[in-house]
């Protein structure tokens, strides 16, 4: 059942903790979390006097998958914006991994990686070109067996790591991006709708590596509006509306949050 309580003063937030299916793994990934690493505490953000952002508050702990679930113009990216230091809080703060990200993006910006819907990779060189110029823009020295383990790890397939981004689908290009986030060592992951034009192969791909990478302890925020592919991975879900965080609805033990009852609260709302 659906049992509201309140978050602040102008928000209801509901709970919600159905009997369902059984998910090991997302139950294993809670019993991982630990601290909060990513944490909003009353974030407002307005733009010339027109508030996007409505006295925020979340936390994401290590080992959770936290989906920010909102229609268009929900504030979705804006939160994102945001967390990666591109927009200062009006009011409120924003930490990740216990910094305050206006006080310390470099610190915070190599923390975390960053998935826009789009992976941002050069289409005329190879994945593992790719990865190599971006870890070398980063410092970071990697052998090519530790840049085979990575997309072996993602399951890119093997005939295609020295192909030209260009010839790659979507799911691929994701996957190139995980690679390299997981060779940066990067413990928090940022996903910008990340499962928006995947087929259902590749999208019950990407949920599998989120999941796992979520049991090795990475902290995991995806917005997106996609109520079904919410549920199917997060182990809790925020949902915004008008730039107000108006629910949240955590996984039981052993299971997956229930799509039915996100859904029917993402419409009664308007959300
Ligand atoms: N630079 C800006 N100037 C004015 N308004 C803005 C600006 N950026 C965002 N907004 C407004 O803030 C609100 C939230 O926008 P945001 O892009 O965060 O929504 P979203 O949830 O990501 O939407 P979508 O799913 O459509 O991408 C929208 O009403 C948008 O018009």
């Amino acid at each position: 059942m659906t049992t509201p309580t309140a978050i602040n003063q102008t928000s209801p937030i509901e709970s919600q903790r159905p009997e369902n299916t059984s998910n090991s793994e997302l139950n294993n990934a809670q019993t991982a979390k630990s601290e909060a690493i990513i944490e909003v505490n009353s974030l407002s953000f307005s733009i010339k006097n027109n508030a996007i952002l409505k006295n925020l508050n979340f936390t994401v702990g290590s080992g959770e998958i936290y989906a920010l679930l909102g229609g268009n113009g929900a504030g979705k990216s804006t939160t994102l914006k945001t967390l990666l230091g591109f927009n200062k809080p009006t009011q409120g703060s924003v930490k990740v991994a216990g910094k305050e990200v206006t006080q310390g993006l470099d610190f915070v910006r190599g923390k975390t990686a960053y998935l826009p819907e789009s992976a941002t990779l050069y289409p005329h060189l190879t994945a593992r070109e790719n990865v190599k110029y971006f870890l070398s823009l980063a410092d970071i020295n990697k052998t090519d067996e530790q840049i085979n383990a990575a997309f072996n790890r993602v399951a890119l397939q093997e005939g295609a790591w020295e192909r030209h981004i260009q010839t790659y689908s979507k799911g691929m290009r994701q996957k190139t991006a995980i690679a390299l986030a997981i060779l940066r060592e990067a413990p928090i992951f940022l996903l910008d709708e990340p499962t928006s034009g995947l087929d259902p192969v590749a999208i019950d791909e990407f949920n599998q590596l989120v999941r796992e990478l979520a049991l090795t302890g990475a902290t995991i925020l995806m917005v997106t509006h996609d109520v079904y592919g919410a549920c199917q991975v997060a182990n809790r879900i925020g949902l915004l509306r008008a730039g107000e965080l108006v629910g949240e609805f955590d996984a039981p033990e052993n299971g997956r949050i229930d799509t039915e009852q996100v859904h029917a609260a993402f419409a009664q709302r308007g959300a």
